[in-house]
This record gives structure tokens, C-alpha cells and sequence, in this order.
């Protein structure tokens, strides 16, 4: 379990943060490379305290664009973007103090030391050494037993695992995981959904960008999809998946049928290759389904059912009616 950073003694900071105000604002948010090109376009997202909040898009979408101006690495087009109250061009260092980054490459420096490049990464920031605090956050990421070991040592989860320690070592409110599980095996995707989750759990606001359907559904409280520069919306992932979402019957019959009654026909169901499963699809936000008259329009086209089950819809279903493709 993560430990929260101990509060500092002394007077409160001068830029003292409403505790309700999110902890990132985008305002209007554009940007291009090039002239024909928009790679952001009017983004307006605000990130609460706390949350952990994944941004979903395909290939090219704009997420690194967007994570990479917020960060300070990339100039902003148009808009204006506030972490904890900081604007990100004109109060550039206090933004980036509350940042941490993990980038999507593992850049770390091969012949250093884990403690060493965690320690450097701090000073970067201009924090005074701060021992104890390296320590803490070698011990969180379970990473303390190497901390002499150089990291072109380690393997693949703990390279990864560093860099979450690099981004901490400055002490963050809102971390940024880009691609956090890109290419990575099941079980290290499973261990980094852990350390995410503590982090959350140590007051850490994440916000990470993934283009599996699958890491945004099990990991965030509220998703926003991103395609072709634009936020195509944002929700809880809960109501998402409730609102956007339909079920599916699946109709198992006792024996085969060679094709789809034509009385079943109004109905557009999918009857499965080896001929024993009907599937109708419905919305499950309309006030009244159709299901009923269906199971009375098979029993009258002579169909005799097995069983009867129901499959709702997933985040993928939802994503690929969004942006048309299959993350
Ligand atoms: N430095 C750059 N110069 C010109 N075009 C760029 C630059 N960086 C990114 N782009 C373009 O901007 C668009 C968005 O790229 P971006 O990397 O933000 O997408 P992404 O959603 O992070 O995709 P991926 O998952 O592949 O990283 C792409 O069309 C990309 O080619």
C-alpha cells in the first residue's frame, strides 16, 4: 500500500489551491503542426482531484499531443490549460511541479544507478535531496531491494517501474502514465493496473492515455474518447458503459435452424453458423423492449428454446461505434 507525503511543516503556500477546483482545467485547447493539419481541436477537459482518468484513442488520436502540452513539452496552439490554478505558458514551473510524466518510451539512462537517476530526476525540479522520500517511493514500487543495481540490469516491470519513481520523486499531485502497458505481458499489466491503483489511493490524481479498451474499463472512474484531435465525449465510465450500452439475447435453441424465420424477420437477428443461437440486440435505455413479442414470434414460428442469456455490451462495442475502428 502507498503511503500519502507527509505534510511539510511551516507557513501554507502562498498559492494556496481551492480543493474543489479541478486540478487540471483545458480551456479550448488547439494545435497543429502544420497548416492543413489540426492535431487538437477545441478540447475543453477538466480532470478532478483524485480521479483516475483515461483517455482512450486510437493511433494517432492526439493523446501524446495533448499530455505532452500540459506537460510543458510541446507548445500549446490555441486555449489555455491550468494545473492546480497554474497557466502552463505563464506560471510554467509552478504547473510543471505538480506534474509527474511517464513517458511512453523507456528512457532511462542504462549505467546509472535505480537510486541515483530517481534522485537526479528530483534535483531537476530543484527539490533539496530528500533521502527519505526516495526511500518511501523505492519501497511503494518495490523497487528498494535494487536500488544499487543499474538499471540496464533490471527487467522490462521494474525499468517501467523506475520511471513511475522518476516521475514521483518531485512529489506530484497528478501524474500522467502514457501507453503505461504498451506492449507489455498480461501479468505486467496487471501489476502496473496495481501500482495505479495505489498510487490513487496515496492521492495521486492519474491520468493515463491507453488504446486498450480493456485497461480504461478495468482502471478509470471516467473515460474521455479522443479520435482525430476532437474530445468525442467524457463520462463515468459507469454511465458510459450503462447509457452507450446494449445488451445482447442470445436465443439457444434446441435444434438447428437453417435460416432466420421470415416471421422473426422486423426483429434482425443474427443466427450463429452452426445454426443453435439466435442473438437480437436492443438498446437498454429504451423504456420498452421488444422482447417479449420476439419470444412469442419464435414460439410461433415453431422454434424451440434451450436456454436464454444476455450479454451487455462492452467498452469496446461502445468505442468502436464512436470512432469506427477496433482498438
Ligand atoms: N512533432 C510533430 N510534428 C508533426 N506532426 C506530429 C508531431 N507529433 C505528432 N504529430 C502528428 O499528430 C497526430 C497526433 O499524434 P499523437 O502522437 O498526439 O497521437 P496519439 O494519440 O498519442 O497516438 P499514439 O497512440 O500512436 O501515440 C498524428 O497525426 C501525428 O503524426
Amino acid at each position: 500500500m502507498l503511503q500519502t507525503a507527509p505534510s511539510r511543516a511551516g507557513p501554507p503556500p502562498a498559492h494556496a489551491p481551492d480543493a474543489g477546483a479541478p486540478i487540471l482545467s483545458i480551456q479550448r485547447l488547439g494545435k497543429s503542426y502544420d497548416k492543413d493539419k489540426r492535431v487538437l481541436d477545441g478540447i475543453d477537459l477538466d480532470i478532478r482531484r483524485g480521479e483516475i482518468f483515461a483517455l482512450l484513442g486510437p493511433n494517432g488520436a492526439g493523446k501524446t499531443t495533448l499530455i505532452s502540452i500540459v506537460c510543458g513539452i510541446v507548445n500549446p496552439g490555441e486555449g489555455r490549460v491550468l494545473v492546480d490554478g497554474h497557466d502552463i505558458v505563464r506560471d510554467y514551473r509552478a504547473a510543471r511541479s505538480v506534474i509527474g510524466l511517464v513517458p511512453q518510451e523507456l528512457t532511462t539512462d542504462a549505467f546509472e544507478t535505480v537510486w541515483a537517476t530517481v534522485s537526479y530526476s528530483r534535483g531537476l525540479f530543484g527539490h533539496p535531496p530528500d533521502p527519505a522520500h526516495i526511500e518511501r517511493i523505492l519501497r511503494q514500487l518495490t523497487l528498494w531491494d535494487k536500488r544499487d543495481a543499474k538499471i540496464m540490469t533490471l527487467s522490462g516491470g521494474m525499468k517501467r517501474r523506475v520511471l513511475i519513481a522518476k516521475a514521483l520523486s518531485h512529489e506530484p499531485r497528478l501524474l500522467f502514465l502514457d501507453e503505461p502497458t504498451a506492449g507489455v505481458d498480461v501479468k505486467l499489466r496487471q501489476e502496473m493496473w496495481q501500482v495505479v491503483r495505489e498510487l490513487r489511493e496515496s492521492g495521486v490524481t492519474v491520468i493515463l492515455t491507453t488504446h486498450y479498451i480493456e485497461e480504461a474499463e478495468e482502471m478509470a472512474d471516467r473515460v474521455g474518447v479522443i479520435n482525430g484531435g476532437k474530445l468525442l465525449l467524457v463520462e463515468e465510465k459507469a454511465a458510459l458503459m450503462q447509457k452507450l450500452g446494449r445488451k445482447e439475447l442470445v436465443l439457444t435453441l434446441q435444434e438447428p435452424a437453417r435460416a432466420v424465420p421470415a416471421a422473426l424477420e422486423p426483429y434482425d437477428l443474427a443466427l450463429s453458423d452452426d445454426g443453435f443461437e439466435l442473438r437480437y440486440t436492443y438498446n437498454t435505455r429504451a423504456e420498452e423492449t421488444d422482447i417479449a413479442r420476439l419470444l412469442e414470434a419464435v414460439a410461433g414460428a415453431g422454434l424451440r428454446l434451450r436456454d436464454v442469456t444476455t450479454r451487455q455490451s462492452s467498452l469496446e462495442d461502445i468505442f468502436v461505434d464512436l470512432v469506427g475502428e477496433r482498438a
